[in-house]
């Protein structure tokens, strides 16, 4: 449960903060070598000529900077030792709101303002992004919040982290710091997320606990009551540096020259020759002090600075604050920027800082990436149909998984869905929910299981692991038979170890094997066909590529568009005739099936789209499109109509009309009309949009629950609409074969103009592979109105051919026709005779 909150907090934050992190990163990446990136773009400011003549003491330099600058007093001067630097200067604020004054490098021979390098305005511009995004108001504005709560959000992105990826062996540091480029996908974004995490996670905690302290007043007064007895608003402030902290209002107090000059000869005499910088920093008020900021020679960093401070009043020395001599606290509290920026700790931390700055982006877009995989994995779940009692208390087998990433469930589910095809009814579950103690007698349960962490269970197994697995009391399964197929990785050591787990426990349980528990490596297919090839053992037809694997899109030309109901007030019906474009397509047989997606085209598919005024696809069968139950690489399809620019673009699967001896793909499509007078987006395509000689991205989805039943089986075939496309690949098939045994029973509205393939029915009548055909038409007022009603009629008949030991196939829609026909079934051959039917695989149905 934490962690499934953990979790859940971690991306939600991830898709908000992490984007303001992404900033503050690059930002904060750019300034950490912006002082010597300046220096380097204008040497004309930063470095001066080295004259004979002496420089100019601070009061000159600071008299002459005035001067130049409409007499704004100066509040602070910093000073090198280095005889080509120039000194710098910064004159008190004009509106005493602001913390900061212009600034200036000056010449300290002639007391010249030199102005600022180049880039001083980017990098301004740079630090107000990082600190406030740039949002009006700076300090004050909505910026500094939410940049607080994003340095915040930075703190629990970091534990968390830690604490979801937390390792069964957690001192091995492998585990944490191993990162293995030989990953794809979203496996790889996966490592470089949690990896370079753990390389990073110090650093990172320590920009976000020392950036805090510029975004929170209470986070500061905390820190600071925390590390020192020094209240907060008391502490020194440091001014004058490079980007260093702010200074409050100047008051306009003038120092007056001759007493500085005294206090600069005491701190010059004092201080010695090793001084390499001093920040003369200017008393506020008559009562204040001057400080002199001096940087050691031997300063490892630019914050080693010692204070002198000297009584403005007549410029004796007040004292001198030692930076060997601060308590840890206050050394802390004194250099938060050298911390954050990482300068605390010499070069190699200003380096390591910025690498990890600029590595934000990183987590923002590899956590992106996983959360759209995770979003499209869950929509491919979606969208493999389970019928309702799959989920429920059933007969058939049940179906047990255990997934992080979906991989797993996927398999389970269309374990299931190919149980179900072939009239069984599967239950599915997590392996979380399953209670083994509830098995009943003869219970076949097939497991799918991936293994996570070190060779753990996933999240879906956790608890079930801990409770069970990890139980000290065996369990006594004998009425149990299972197989299991793990999932896993050869790449990790533990491959499918939880798996592996599960398999001898069911085993030391009693529980009898069905077969050895199959190892899948990665998607790889030969381990998929093993598993449905040993699902044949149940009944479940073997489906060597169909919803299971990825089938790739082919593409197919429209030969043919023909108008099948010409003047009827009905929609209008299509026939549609497709060729292969490209080579090596793969076979299908009567009762198979088509997705399509409607987005060869982009540009014209998407102005396709502008005319219809759609921006979802309208999921709806009425165009005789089954609207896209399985998962066969929908993933896929929505990848390519993403190419397209259209959001959210399913495919839509038809019945195939043809044969593969007739070398070409057909299929009838009802145009589908909105009440609002727009078209279908599939159908409206394929009927309107798409012109003769177009190409469509097009793959032929086995069909195994509606193949043909063997040639000697007489064949009852019940349709209506554009459900003929199924029942005619069927009659197809079977004069392609010379099997003559066949009825078919077909509805439609109108006589005059529904007469759907009339010619080709009547031929096969003549020719002698259609026994029997019904008509029936329900708007035509005389007559048996629907298939059902016609049914009921040759109720006789129809007992007679099932005795015969004939098969029933019924294709259409599911409400408008297959219900009434199962009921009308039901009532004529009795409802356990058809289960029975059902279940010997001679009672199938292609509804939808
Ligand atoms: C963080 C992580 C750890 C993994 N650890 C293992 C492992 O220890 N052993 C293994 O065989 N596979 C491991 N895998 C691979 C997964 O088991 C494999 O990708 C599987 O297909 C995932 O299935 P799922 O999406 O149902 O969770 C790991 C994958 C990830 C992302």
């Amino acid at each position: 449960m934490t962690r499934k909150v953990l979790f859940q907090i971690h991306w939600l934050l991830g898709i908000t903060a992490g984007l303001v992190l992404a900033v503050m990163g690059v930002t904060g990446a750019m300034m950490s070598f912006q002082d010597e990136l300046m220096a380097a773009f204008s040497p004309e400011v930063v470095g001066v000529t080295p004259s004979s003549s002496p420089r100019m003491e601070p009061s000159a330099l600071m008299a002459a900077a005035s001067a130049q600058h409409q007499g704004q007093p100066v509040a602070a001067l910093v000073l090198d030792a280095a005889a080509d630097r120039a000194a710098q200067v910064e004159f008190a604020p004009s509106d005493p709101r602001q913390h900061h004054g212009d600034r200036s490098y000056i010449n300290p021979y002639t007391g010249q303002l030199l102005g600022l390098p180049h880039g001083a305005a980017f990098f301004l511009g740079v630090r107000n992004l990082h600190r406030y995004l740039l949002l009006p108001g700076d300090a004050g504005g909505i910026g500094r919040p939410i940049t607080g709560i994003s340095t915040f959000a930075l703190i629990f992105f970091a534990l968390s982290g830690v604490y979801l990826r937390w390792p069964r062996k957690p001192l091995d540091w492998r585990n944490w710091l191993t990162l293995d480029l030989r990953r794809r996908g979203r496996d790889l974004y996966r490592q470089l997320h949690a990896v370079i995490g753990a390389w990073l996670v110090v650093l990172y905690l320590l920009s976000a606990l020392t950036g805090l302290w510029w975004s929170f007043e209470f986070y500061r007064g905390g820190l600071t009551r925390m590390l020192s007895s020094t209240p907060a608003a008391t502490m020194p402030r440091r001014t004058a540096e490079g980007h260093g902290g702010g200074r409050d209002g100047h008051d306009g107090f003038r120092m007056d020259p001759a007493i500085l000059d005294v206090s600069w000869q005491q701190f010059r005499r004092a201080a010695g020759p090793d001084i390499a910088r001093a920040s003369v920093m200017l008393p506020r008020a008559a009562k204040g002090q001057l400080v002199i900021r001096a940087l050691d020679r031997h300063a490892r960093y630019g914050r080693m600075t010692d204070d002198w401070s000297f009584a403005a009043d007549d410029g004796h020395l007040v004292g001198v604050r030692r930076y060997r001599a601060l308590a840890t606290g206050d050394l802390i509290l004194g250099h938060i920027l050298p911390i954050h920026d990482g300068s605390f700790f010499g070069l190699p931390g200003r380096v390591l800082l910025l690498l990890s700055s600029l590595s934000m982006p990183l987590f923002t877009v590899t956590g992106l990436l996983l959360y759209i995989g995770r979003r499209r994995q869950k929509r491919r779940l979606r969208t493999i149909a389970l019928p309702a009692a799959a989920g429920g208390a059933t007969d058939g087998p049940l179906i047990i998984y255990a997934s992080q990433a979906g991989h797993a469930e996927r398999l389970a589910r269309l374990t299931a869905r190919a149980f179900h095809v072939q009239g069984q009814m599967p239950r599915l579950l997590a392996l979380n929910n399953w209670q083994p103690d509830q098995v009943r007698d003869g219970q076949l349960c097939l497991f799918v299981v991936s293994t996570y962490g070190e060779g753990e269970p996933p999240d879906q197994g956790r608890l079930f692991a801990k409770s069970q697995l990890c139980s000290a009391i065996p369990r006594r399964l004998p009425a149990l038979e299972f197989a299991v197929l793990a999932l896993g990785d050869r790449l990790y050591p533990d491959f499918c170890a939880f798996g592996r787990q599960l398999d001898t426990w069911l085993e030391q349980s009693g529980a009898r094997r069905a077969f050895p528990m199959l190892a899948l490596d990665g998607d790889s297919p030969a381990g998929l066909q093993q598993w449905q090839r040993q699902l044949r053992r149940w009944g479940v037809a073997a489906t060597d590529h169909v919803g299971w694997g990825e089938v790739p899109w082919q593409r197919w030309r429209l030969l043919e568009r023909r108008c099948l109901n010409p003047g009827s007030p009905e929609h209008p019906a299509y026939w549609l005739r497709l060729a292969a474009v490209d080579a090596g397509l793969a076979p299908w047989r009567a009762g198979d099936l088509v997705e399509i997606l409607p987005a060869d085209a982009p540009a014209r598919m998407q102005a396709w789209l502008d005319r219809l005024a759609v921006i979802e696809p309208r999921a709806t069968a009425a165009d005789g499109s089954h609207v896209a139950t399985t998962c066969a690489g929908s993933a896929t399809a929505t990848e390519v109509a993403e190419v397209a620019g259209i959001p959210e673009l399913k495919p839509r699967e038809y019945s195939i009309a043809s044969i593969e001896a007739q070398g070409e793909i057909q299929l009838l499509v009802r145009q589908v009309r909105h009440a609002d007078g727009s078209l279908g987006v599939c159908s409206g395509w394929l009927t309107e949009g798409l012109e003769i000689g177009d190409t469509i991205p097009l793959r032929i989805r086995c069909n195994p629950g509606f193949h043909p039943p063997s040639e000697s089986t007489p064949l009852i075939l019940i349709g209506s609409g554009t459900g003929l496309a199924g029942l005619l690949a069927h009659l197809r098939a079977r004069v392609a074969v010379g099997a003559g045994d066949n009825w078919l029973v077909f509805g439609e509205r109108h006589a005059g103009s529904d007469d759907f393939f009339e010619e080709e029915l009547r031929q096969a009548q003549q020719d002698g592979f259609l026994q029997r055909l019904d008509r029936v038409y329900s708007r035509d007022g005389q007559g048996p109105r629907y298939v059902q009603d016609q049914l009921q009629i040759a109720a006789a008949d129809l007992l007679f051919w099932v005795e015969r030991g004939a098969a029933i196939y019924v294709c259409g829609s599911l409400h408008g026709m297959a219900t009434d026909v199962d009921l009308c079934l039901r009532g004529i051959l009795g409802s356990s005779q058809l289960d029975a039917l059902s279940l010997a695989g001679r009672y199938r149905r292609d509804v939808y």
